[in-house]
């Protein structure tokens, strides 16, 4: 296994609810087309519900592999995905929004002494937070991208979105050479309109430059990682960016995450507005239906649902 690392990125940082100004929109504009990448802050996390989520979900990994099965892809309830999926390394649990309380529990029954329902709860809070930020950031990049687009197009296009969370614990390798680092996940896009990262202090995230160079986005205290993902780069006629980005591991330090993704609803039609493909410029994705783009990476992921070479560009690109 080759060595890792990268360069350490600065990331632009946005306090979400404050009004943002003209400098901070063309920052967040810049940031998007750049990138796909920044930071945000005032998002309503507290370090408490960071830490009962925390210390609950160690709990739910630490129990034994055929107690997690039973929540596991041959299951019925198919909310944990072992290792050896994504990773040798990567195992995670999924939460689904709006009703992120039932949808924790199916997996927090395997929980011992009524942990489960305090597990819910607070799943059921961070799901809300993670719903309410997602909402506002569309909001502001929609008017970071031009005047007066966040009221003429998040309702007609955004209101139906919805959210599903996982839970990620990463078990590094041990038998690697000091100072060497291995994926945790592979490079891939995300398949969302936005993703919201909690990264833990050990770091790892990486986003992939578009000279194809691996740039380390650091652990920031206090915020959290936003991109954008590839339902968004396609309705915006390729103006956001959804970057390769990957997790990379360090020796015998495990990795905790947390990764929101906020999505069109899968009946909908993604076919960018006329004013936001402008008059000087040409339509860069055929118009799709969001379910059969998510069907398409699964298909040729062949369960490695996020390790992918292909992209909505590959599946709706109009340019060979
Ligand atoms: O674990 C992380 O920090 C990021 C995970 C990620 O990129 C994903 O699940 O799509
Ligand atoms: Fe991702």
């Amino acid at each position: 296994m080759s060595k890792l690392s990268g360069t350490s990125i600065e990331l632009p940082v946005f306090d979400i609810f404050k009004p943002l100004n003209p400098s901070s929109l063309s920052s967040l504009s810049l940031a998007c087309k750049e990138w796909g990448f920044f930071h945000i802050t005032n998002h309503g996390v507290s370090k408490d519900l960071y830490n009962k989520l925390y210390s609950l979900s160690t709990q739910l990994f630490k129990l034994p592999l055929e107690s997690k099965l039973k929540a596991g892809p041959s299951s019925s309830i198919k909310t944990y995905t072992p290792r050896f999926i994504a990773s040798p390394f990567f195992e995670s649990f999924r939460v689904s929004g709006p009703d992120f309380f039932s949808s924790a529990q199916s997996s927090a029954l395997l929980l011992p002494n009524q942990q489960d329902s305090e597990f819910s709860e607070i799943l059921k809070e961070y799901g809300s937070k993670m719903t309410e930020l997602s909402k506002r950031i569309i909001e502001v990049v929609l008017m970071s991208m031009g005047e007066n687009f966040e009221n003429k197009f998040y309702d007609s296009e955004f209101r139906n979105c919805h959210g599903y969370l996982r839970i990620i614990n990463y078990t590094p390798p041990a038998n690697v050479e000091e100072e060497e680092e291995v994926e945790g996940l592979g490079m891939h896009t995300d398949m969302s309109c936005i993703t919201i990262v909690c990264q833990d202090q050990t770091g790892g995230l990486q986003v992939r430059s578009k000279e194809g160079k691996w740039m380390d986005i650091n652990p920031c205290e206090g915020t959290l990682v936003v991109n954008i993902g590839d339902l968004m780069q396609a309705w915006s006629n390729g103006k956001l960016r959804s970057s390769q980005h990957r997790v990379v591991l360090k020796r015998f330090v495990n990795r905790f995450s947390l990764a929101f993704f906020w999505c069109f609803d899968d009946k909908k039609l993604i076919y960018t507005p006329k004013e936001i493909v402008g008059e000087e410029h040409l339509r860069v994705y055929k118009p799709f239906i969001c379910a059969d783009y998510l069907k398409f990476r699964e298909s040729r992921e062949e369960g490695k649902f996020e390790k992918v070479g292909l992209t909505v560009k590959d599946f709706a690109g109009t340019e060979g």
